[in-house]
């Protein structure tokens, strides 16, 4: 099958820096894959530069096969890469049920003619209320967005991003700042995307425990380079990782796949 999102040499410089360093990596439906490293690594700059948050300095990224290189963060999302976890994509004095409401809608406008939209209101309502309640968020539906807490707040970043039903799904250390009772909520929901067995789902994780629970392969970055790429046992086991995570310069790219 050929891959849903794929980046070929992408690299991005800033100043001196080769903050992302020649990547090339496919992301195929139907997998989970975490992207690891140390801190500095460049995971996050990936990522921005996949969901076109960033212009890459050279390399292209490709979706369904289509060089998508030149499309910003609008036109990307529209194509189908979701990105959860843009606290600034909230509208702060919309309430809760609103933001997941407005994400439903402008999915939906995207295939609805005009003669059918006012039907499909009720229809968007009850995808929000579909995707508050997977999210535990139900709750506080009416809630003004800008007075939840920050772990409700990254929750209903999740439920903006379902509504938008992207084909690929990128999570950005999904549980950072989350209570301990609120991480089973949103790791429950990332394993129920994941056992739709459609979607490509990409995850930034520090977390090891998490990642061995959910990702079916791991990518290793280090120093803006892909330094490992295999099965999750495989790639934690590698000294390329065990030096990497260290802080030591790593020799050599390991068990690549994919
Ligand atoms: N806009 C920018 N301008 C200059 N340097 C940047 C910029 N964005 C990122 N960097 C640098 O690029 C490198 C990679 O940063 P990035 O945030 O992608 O790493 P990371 O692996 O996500 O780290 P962490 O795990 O700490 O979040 C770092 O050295 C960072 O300082």
């Amino acid at each position: 099958m050929p891959p849903v999102l794929e980046t070929r040499d992408l690299t991005i410089r800033f100043g001196g820096h080769v903050a992302v360093d020649g990547v090339s990596c496919a992301f195929h439906a139907g997998t989970l894959t975490a992207i690891v490293g140390p801190n500095g690594a460049g995971k996050t700059t990936y990522f921005n530069l996949m969901s076109g948050q960033l212009a890459a300095t050279s390399g292209q990224t490709l979706l369904d096969g289509d060089d998508i290189s030149a499309l910003g963060a609008a036109g990307r999302a529209q194509r189908g890469i979701g990105r959860a976890f843009q606290i600034t994509n909230l509208f702060p004095n919309l309430t809760v049920g609103e933001n997941v409401r407005l994400a439903a809608q402008a999915r939906g406008r995207a295939k609805a003619s005009l003669l059918s939209l006012w039907s499909s209101h009720r229809d968007w309502i009850a995808k929000a209320d579909h995707y508050l309640e997977e999210v535990n968020l139900s709750g506080v539906r009416d809630t003004l967005a800008a007075a939840l807490p920050h772990g409700d707040k990254r929750k209903l970043e999740v439920a903006i991003m379902m509504a938008l039903e992207p084909q690929v799904f990128m999570f950005d250390e999904p549980t950072a700042g989350m209570s301990v009772d609120e991480v089973p909520v949103i790791l429950d929901l990332i394993r129920k995307l994941k056992a739709d067995g459609t979607k490509t789902i990409l995850l930034v994780e520090h977390k090891m425990d998490v990642v061995r629970s959910l990702a079916d392969r791991i990518v290793v970055l280090h120093n803006g380079r892909l330094v490992a790429d295999g099965e999750p046992a495989e790639v934690i086991a590698s000294p390329v990782v065990q030096e990497a995570y260290l802080g030591q310069a790593p020799k050599a790219v390991e068990a690549t796949h994919g």
